[in-house]
């Protein structure tokens, strides 16, 4: 079985050498598939990150959220502690780039969001396993945040990201639920 670091190296590859139209037919599947679920009908307040340029997109799920008059809150990392916190933005404007080409809040212009005032909380990651274990970019930030998080939690994924197991850790927390291009994965 392959450890966490190959997983992740194996995946990024996966992702960056995606066809265009194959990534684009996916990621609409998966939206849509999305904004029919009770999950996302019942959620009024999400967090969810700012995608990079080879994740499944999530700004789509952004500006739908906002037309629906959802609350939508993004993280700011701490490389330092490795917590993250959640703050609320009503536009991509309120982003700027800090490091790693990741888009972040910008302080001054968004407001903190306490984890008890997510509904939903999707979960990036680059693989998954049925059960909702994860390997995510190695900072461990969703795995501290999570440990108190007590509400919703999904996260969005092309098929090929989800195996069957992966090696997990006592530290790892799984999600609920995963959704593909070829529906919801369940625990
Ligand atoms: N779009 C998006 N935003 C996200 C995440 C994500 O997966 N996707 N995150 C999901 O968690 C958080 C950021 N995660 C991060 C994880 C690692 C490093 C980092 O500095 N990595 C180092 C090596 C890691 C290490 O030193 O152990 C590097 O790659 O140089 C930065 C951010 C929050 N924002
Ligand atoms: N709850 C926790 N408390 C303290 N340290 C933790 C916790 N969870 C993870 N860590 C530390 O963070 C490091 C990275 O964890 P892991 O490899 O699971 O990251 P990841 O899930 O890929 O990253 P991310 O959660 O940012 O997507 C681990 O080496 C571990 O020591």
């Amino acid at each position: 079985m392959l450890d966490k670091k190959e997983w992740r190296r194996l995946m990024k590859q996966k992702l960056q050498a995606m066809d265009q139209d194959e990534r684009n037919r996916a990621s609409s599947a998966v939206h849509r598939e999305l904004f029919e679920s009770q999950i996302w009908n019942r959620a009024k307040s999400i967090a969810i990150t700012v995608s990079r340029e080879f994740e499944l997109p999530t700004r789509p799920v952004i500006e739908r959220a906002w037309i629906e008059g959802k609350n939508v809150s993004v993280p700011k990392c701490d490389p330092i502690s490795r917590s993250m916190q959640f703050r609320s933005i009503t536009s991509f404007d309120e982003l700027e780039i800090v490091y790693m080409d990741l888009c972040e809040p910008i302080e001054s212009l968004t407001y903190e969001v306490d984890r008890s005032e997510v509904d939903l909380m999707f979960v990036p990651g680059l693989v998954f396993s049925r059960d909702g274990y994860r390997i995510g970019y190695g900072g461990g930030y969703y795995d501290r945040y999570l440990e108190h998080f007590k509400n919703k939690t999904a996260a969005m994924a092309f098929s090929f990201q989800v195996e069957e197991s992966l090696p997990t850790e006592p530290f790892d927390i799984p999600v609920a639920a995963i959704l593909t291009e070829n529906g919801w994965i369940e625990r």
